[in-house]
């Protein structure tokens, strides 16, 4: 059964032929109209910095002469009852969360809708023009939206379509039908015995140390030892951002001065995780885009370490984007995928982005899965991407 079917029950798309015959009959049956949704939330999230129910673990130790794991002195015991409490939510709960944070983008994608089948009740070139302006508006990218018109068009030239309203839920199966045929792996590679080394690549300010960070913190409930590499040492206030991620999540970072070379931290962290039996590594990277040739070097140097001691290394490497800068961010993975291989995209801000329709752009048009999402700034606002509650959270309210 298709991820429509599974959703919203049984398609229109089976039976449109017979449906449109009888809407051609009954010619003027009155067309539903779609509810619009119009609650716009306010991201009422405290921002991380004010989270007080994790007391902090921090660790001096040298690895080599001038790396230091993590930068503060004292040691604190983390709660661990408390970061095991934010991180136990019921589907239920999970599932409310991304319907939350997609509210703008399903307001986009509503407001859209509606004002197409308002402006046409009847279907002309002039309603498929619209629809593929509305498709694009909605950040579901040009060639799917080209796509699902054109097919559209052919679909309503052979059943003789009248109404536009015959096809509103057409189009939505196959906005759906289309993102669940990629069927791209969602699960991050986790290996099941030894070391897994995830690199995180991304433009500044995306939400790459967020991201890493909530990651370790989720890591570290599982029972996991996770070590974090600041291999961004281009800035010193990155370096400093993710030892404070560290910090939050109780986990250890590999460090050195700003201005390193970024592949002899990675080479001490691979070393400190190897030699200290840790089940994660996390590598942060700096995502000057500016200079490809350098970064292309960079990462490929960074890649070189990792492999001569675990050769099927880096398990991930994942590209952080930022859901706000819509369109922007699909110009990015194209741009970071000619730097590198990329394995999966944690898409961030999706809480405060009315564009979060980039997903089907990213899976359709780039092959590139969406395994992470960002849903707010706590600690535990990252969830795994779940196609089901994506879907839902998105259409739900147009069927
Ligand atoms: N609302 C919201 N904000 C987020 C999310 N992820 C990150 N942010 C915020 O985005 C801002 C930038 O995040 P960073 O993690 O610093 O981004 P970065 O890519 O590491 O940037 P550099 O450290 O400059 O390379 C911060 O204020 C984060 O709190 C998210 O999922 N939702």
């Amino acid at each position: 059964m298709g991820l429509f079917d599974r959703l919203f029950g049984k398609k229109k798309q089976e039976d449109v032929a017979d449906d449109i015959v009888i809407e051609e009959k009954q010619d003027n049956i009155e067309s539903s109209t779609m509810s619009a949704l119009t609650e716009v939330q306010e991201a009422n999230e405290e921002p991380v910095n004010s989270d007080k129910s994790l007391s902090v673990l921090t660790e001096s130790e040298n690895v080599t002469d001038n790396t230091v794991v993590s930068t503060d002195e004292e040691e604190i015991v983390i709660d661990v009852d408390a970061l095991a409490d934010i991180f136990t939510k019921s589907r239920e709960e999970t599932e409310k969360k991304y319907e939350d944070s997609l509210s703008l983008t399903r307001k986009t994608f509503s407001d859209g809708f509606n004002e197409l089948f308002a402006n046409f009740r009847t279907v002309d070139e002039e309603f498929f023009e619209e629809l593929e302006e509305t498709l694009i508006m909605s950040d579901v990218g040009v060639d799917l939206a080209m796509e699902i018109t054109e097919e559209l068009r052919h679909e309503a030239k052979l059943a003789h379509a009248k109404s536009s309203d015959d096809l509103r839920q057409l189009i939505i199966e196959k906005i759906v039908d289309k993102f669940d045929g990629e069927k791209l792996p969602s699960a991050l590679d986790i290996q099941e015995t030894g070391l897994s080394i995830f690199l995180f690549v991304g433009v500044n300010g995306v939400g790459k140390t967020t991201t890493i960070g909530k990651l370790a913190a989720r890591y570290k409930n599982e029972g996991k030892r996770v070590l974090l590499a600041a291999a961004d040492t281009f800035r010193a206030g990155a370096i400093d951002q993710l030892v404070e991620w560290g910090n939050r999540s109780g986990v250890e970072v590999v460090t050195k001065a700003a201005g390193s070379d970024p592949a002899s931290v990675v080479f001490d962290a691979v070393a400190k995780a190897k030699a200290e039996s840790y089940d994660i590594l996390l590598v942060d990277t700096a995502g000057r885009l500016q200079n490809k040739d350098h970064l292309m070097k960079e990462l490929e140097k960074i890649g070189k370490v990792i492999k001569r001691e675990i050769p099927d290394a880096p398990h991930e490497t994942i590209l952080a984007l930022d859901a706000t800068t819509g369109q922007n961010a699909i110009q990015q993975a194209k741009e970071f995928s000619v730097v590198t291989p990329i394995t999966g995209i944690a898409l961030t801000k999706l809480d405060g982005s009315a564009k979060g329709g980039i997903v089907l752009s990213i899976v359709q048009s780039l092959k590139i899965p969406v395994k992470l999402i960002g849903l707010g700034e706590k600690i535990d606002d990252l969830q795994d991407f779940d196609e089901e509650f994506f879907v839902r959270g998105l259409f739900k309210e147009l069927l």
